[in-house]
Protein backbone atom coordinates (compact mmCIF):
# COMPACT_ATOMS: atom_id res chain seq x y z
CA UNK A 1 0.00 0.00 0.00
CA UNK A 2 1.21 3.51 -0.54
CA UNK A 3 0.34 6.46 1.64
CA UNK A 4 -1.33 10.11 0.48
CA UNK A 5 1.84 11.24 -0.37
CA UNK A 6 2.86 14.77 0.68
CA UNK A 7 -0.58 16.63 0.82
CA UNK A 8 -1.12 20.38 1.68
CA UNK A 9 -3.21 21.46 4.11
CA UNK A 10 -4.58 25.19 4.57
CA UNK A 11 -5.97 25.40 8.43
CA UNK A 12 -7.57 28.47 10.15
CA UNK A 13 -7.11 28.45 14.06
CA UNK A 14 -9.05 30.42 16.31
CA UNK A 15 -9.08 31.37 20.43
CA UNK A 16 -11.46 33.64 22.39
CA UNK A 17 -11.09 32.22 25.87
CA UNK A 18 -7.62 31.86 28.34
CA UNK A 19 -4.84 33.03 27.08
CA UNK A 20 -5.36 33.17 23.31
CA UNK A 21 -1.77 34.12 22.23
CA UNK A 22 -0.46 31.60 24.58
CA UNK A 23 -2.86 28.88 23.05
CA UNK A 24 -2.24 30.22 19.11
CA UNK A 25 1.60 30.17 19.91
CA UNK A 26 1.37 26.44 20.99
CA UNK A 27 -0.44 25.00 18.57
CA UNK A 28 1.92 26.59 15.61
CA UNK A 29 5.11 25.34 17.85
CA UNK A 30 3.23 21.69 17.55
CA UNK A 31 2.26 22.32 13.97
CA UNK A 32 6.15 22.64 13.15
CA UNK A 33 6.88 19.05 13.97
CA UNK A 34 4.21 18.29 11.22
CA UNK A 35 5.85 20.66 8.40
CA UNK A 36 4.43 24.37 8.62
CA UNK A 37 5.51 25.71 5.66
CA UNK A 38 3.58 28.88 6.44
CA UNK A 39 1.94 31.04 8.87
CA UNK A 40 0.33 34.29 9.77
CA UNK A 41 0.70 36.59 12.73
CA UNK A 42 -2.28 36.85 15.03
CA UNK A 43 -4.95 38.49 14.15
CA UNK A 44 -7.84 40.12 16.47
CA UNK A 45 -11.15 39.61 14.95
CA UNK A 46 -14.81 40.23 16.06
CA UNK A 47 -17.09 37.03 16.74
CA UNK A 48 -18.77 35.96 13.79
CA UNK A 49 -21.76 34.48 13.64
CA UNK A 50 -25.15 34.55 16.06
CA UNK A 51 -23.24 34.24 19.02
CA UNK A 52 -22.39 36.70 21.23
CA UNK A 53 -18.87 36.10 22.61
CA UNK A 54 -15.54 38.05 23.52
CA UNK A 55 -12.87 38.65 20.23
CA UNK A 56 -11.28 36.20 18.72
CA UNK A 57 -7.46 36.09 17.83
CA UNK A 58 -6.88 34.07 14.58
CA UNK A 59 -4.12 32.64 12.68
CA UNK A 60 -3.77 30.85 9.48
CA UNK A 61 -1.34 28.41 9.06
CA UNK A 62 -0.11 25.59 5.95
CA UNK A 63 1.71 22.22 6.57
CA UNK A 64 2.69 20.14 4.32
CA UNK A 65 2.88 16.27 5.28
CA UNK A 66 2.12 12.32 4.86
CA UNK A 67 -1.09 12.67 6.07
CA UNK A 68 -4.86 12.12 4.54
CA UNK A 69 -7.61 14.83 4.55
CA UNK A 70 -9.27 12.61 8.16
CA UNK A 71 -5.26 12.43 9.33
CA UNK A 72 -5.74 16.46 9.44
CA UNK A 73 -8.93 16.45 10.66
CA UNK A 74 -7.78 14.12 13.48
CA UNK A 75 -4.39 16.04 14.16
CA UNK A 76 -7.12 19.50 14.56
CA UNK A 77 -8.99 17.72 16.86
CA UNK A 78 -5.67 16.33 19.05
CA UNK A 79 -4.74 20.30 19.03
CA UNK A 80 -8.26 21.35 20.17
CA UNK A 81 -8.35 18.86 22.72
CA UNK A 82 -4.38 19.91 24.15
CA UNK A 83 -5.77 23.18 24.24
CA UNK A 84 -8.49 22.16 26.75
CA UNK A 85 -11.42 22.26 24.24
CA UNK A 86 -14.66 21.37 25.27
CA UNK A 87 -17.25 21.00 22.87
CA UNK A 88 -20.63 22.23 23.51
CA UNK A 89 -22.24 25.00 21.40
CA UNK A 90 -21.99 25.31 17.83
CA UNK A 91 -19.88 28.88 16.60
CA UNK A 92 -19.73 29.62 20.50
CA UNK A 93 -16.44 30.73 22.22
CA UNK A 94 -13.53 27.81 23.12
CA UNK A 95 -9.93 27.74 23.63
CA UNK A 96 -8.92 26.44 20.45
CA UNK A 97 -10.79 26.05 16.94
CA UNK A 98 -8.95 24.23 14.07
CA UNK A 99 -10.25 23.78 10.99
CA UNK A 100 -9.34 22.70 7.90
CA UNK A 101 -10.05 25.27 4.72
CA UNK A 102 -8.48 23.32 1.68
CA UNK A 103 -7.08 20.38 1.53
CA UNK A 104 -4.49 19.97 -2.04
CA UNK A 105 -2.96 15.96 -3.08
CA UNK A 106 -0.17 14.77 -3.76
CA UNK A 107 -0.77 15.57 -7.16
CA UNK A 108 -2.16 19.34 -6.67
CA UNK A 109 -5.69 18.96 -7.16
CA UNK A 110 -8.31 20.23 -4.51
CA UNK A 111 -9.64 17.32 -1.84
CA UNK A 112 -13.24 17.79 -2.33
CA UNK A 113 -16.02 16.23 0.55
CA UNK A 114 -19.50 17.07 1.02
CA UNK A 115 -19.01 14.85 4.48
CA UNK A 116 -20.66 16.64 7.26
CA UNK A 117 -17.42 15.41 9.87
CA UNK A 118 -15.36 16.96 6.99
CA UNK A 119 -16.72 19.13 4.14
CA UNK A 120 -13.73 20.61 2.43
CA UNK A 121 -12.76 23.36 1.25
CA UNK A 122 -14.65 24.76 4.85
CA UNK A 123 -18.12 25.54 3.57
CA UNK A 124 -17.90 29.09 5.39
CA UNK A 125 -14.52 30.11 5.05
CA UNK A 126 -15.21 32.02 1.65
CA UNK A 127 -17.13 34.48 3.77
CA UNK A 128 -14.77 34.87 6.79
CA UNK A 129 -12.47 37.84 6.69
CA UNK A 130 -10.75 36.42 9.83
CA UNK A 131 -10.04 33.46 7.50
CA UNK A 132 -9.58 34.92 4.49
CA UNK A 133 -7.07 38.00 5.35
CA UNK A 134 -4.50 36.16 7.48
CA UNK A 135 -4.37 33.43 4.38
CA UNK A 136 -4.02 36.33 1.70
CA UNK A 137 -1.06 37.94 4.05
CA UNK A 138 1.20 34.70 3.85
CA UNK A 139 0.19 34.13 0.46
CA UNK A 140 -0.90 36.64 -1.99
CA UNK A 141 -1.85 34.00 -5.06
CA UNK A 142 -3.92 31.86 -2.67
CA UNK A 143 -7.19 30.49 -4.28
CA UNK A 144 -10.41 28.80 -2.38
CA UNK A 145 -11.62 25.91 -4.67
CA UNK A 146 -14.05 26.70 -6.21
CA UNK A 147 -14.75 30.15 -4.50
CA UNK A 148 -11.82 31.95 -6.66
CA UNK A 149 -8.80 34.02 -5.63
CA UNK A 150 -9.07 35.16 -1.89
CA UNK A 151 -8.33 38.46 -3.15
CA UNK A 152 -11.05 38.68 -5.08
CA UNK A 153 -13.53 36.71 -2.12
CA UNK A 154 -12.21 40.13 0.21
CA UNK A 155 -13.07 42.48 -2.17
CA UNK A 156 -16.70 41.03 -2.14
CA UNK A 157 -16.97 41.33 1.70
CA UNK A 158 -18.47 44.11 3.64
CA UNK A 159 -15.54 46.57 3.88
CA UNK A 160 -16.35 46.44 7.56
CA UNK A 161 -15.76 42.65 8.10
CA UNK A 162 -12.18 43.26 6.47
CA UNK A 163 -11.37 46.70 8.48
CA UNK A 164 -12.17 44.41 11.89
CA UNK A 165 -9.87 41.97 11.45
CA UNK A 166 -6.69 43.61 12.95
CA UNK A 167 -3.13 42.47 13.16
CA UNK A 168 -1.92 42.00 16.79
CA UNK A 169 1.51 40.93 17.16
CA UNK A 170 2.65 44.52 17.49
CA UNK A 171 0.16 45.44 20.38
CA UNK A 172 0.99 42.21 22.46
N1 LIG B 1 -13.37 21.56 7.06
C1 LIG B 1 -13.57 21.21 8.33
N2 LIG B 1 -12.68 21.54 9.31
C2 LIG B 1 -12.89 21.22 10.60
N3 LIG B 1 -13.97 20.55 11.06
C3 LIG B 1 -14.89 20.20 10.14
C4 LIG B 1 -14.74 20.51 8.74
N4 LIG B 1 -15.83 20.02 8.08
C5 LIG B 1 -16.60 19.44 8.97
N5 LIG B 1 -16.06 19.53 10.22
C6 LIG B 1 -16.68 18.97 11.41
O1 LIG B 1 -17.28 19.99 12.16
C7 LIG B 1 -17.35 19.52 13.50
C8 LIG B 1 -17.68 20.67 14.43
O2 LIG B 1 -16.59 21.55 14.41
P1 LIG B 1 -16.59 22.81 15.33
O3 LIG B 1 -17.17 22.52 16.68
O4 LIG B 1 -15.19 23.36 15.29
O5 LIG B 1 -17.61 23.77 14.54
P2 LIG B 1 -17.65 25.27 14.71
O6 LIG B 1 -16.23 25.73 14.89
O7 LIG B 1 -18.66 25.66 15.74
O8 LIG B 1 -18.12 25.80 13.29
P3 LIG B 1 -17.18 26.14 12.06
O9 LIG B 1 -16.71 24.82 11.51
O10 LIG B 1 -18.08 26.88 11.15
O11 LIG B 1 -16.03 26.99 12.56
C9 LIG B 1 -16.02 18.86 13.71
O12 LIG B 1 -16.05 17.89 14.73
C10 LIG B 1 -15.71 18.26 12.34
O13 LIG B 1 -15.97 16.88 12.30
N1 LIG C 1 -13.75 36.08 14.59
C1 LIG C 1 -14.04 34.78 14.73
N2 LIG C 1 -15.30 34.40 14.94
C2 LIG C 1 -15.60 33.08 15.09
C3 LIG C 1 -14.56 32.11 15.06
C4 LIG C 1 -13.24 32.55 14.84
O1 LIG C 1 -12.27 31.74 14.80
N3 LIG C 1 -13.01 33.88 14.68
N4 LIG C 1 -14.86 30.80 15.23
C5 LIG C 1 -16.09 30.42 15.48
C6 LIG C 1 -16.31 28.99 15.70
O2 LIG C 1 -17.31 28.51 14.95
C7 LIG C 1 -17.24 31.36 15.54
N5 LIG C 1 -16.86 32.72 15.31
Amino acid sequence: MTGPGRTRVVLSLGANLGDRAATLRAALTELAGDGLVARSTLYETPPWGPVEQPPYLNAVAVVVGERDAAGWLARAHELEDAAGRTRDVRFGPRTLDVDLVTVTAADGTPVLSDAPELTLPHPRAHERAFVLVPWLSLDPRAVLPGHGPVADLLAALPPEDVAGVVGWDHLA
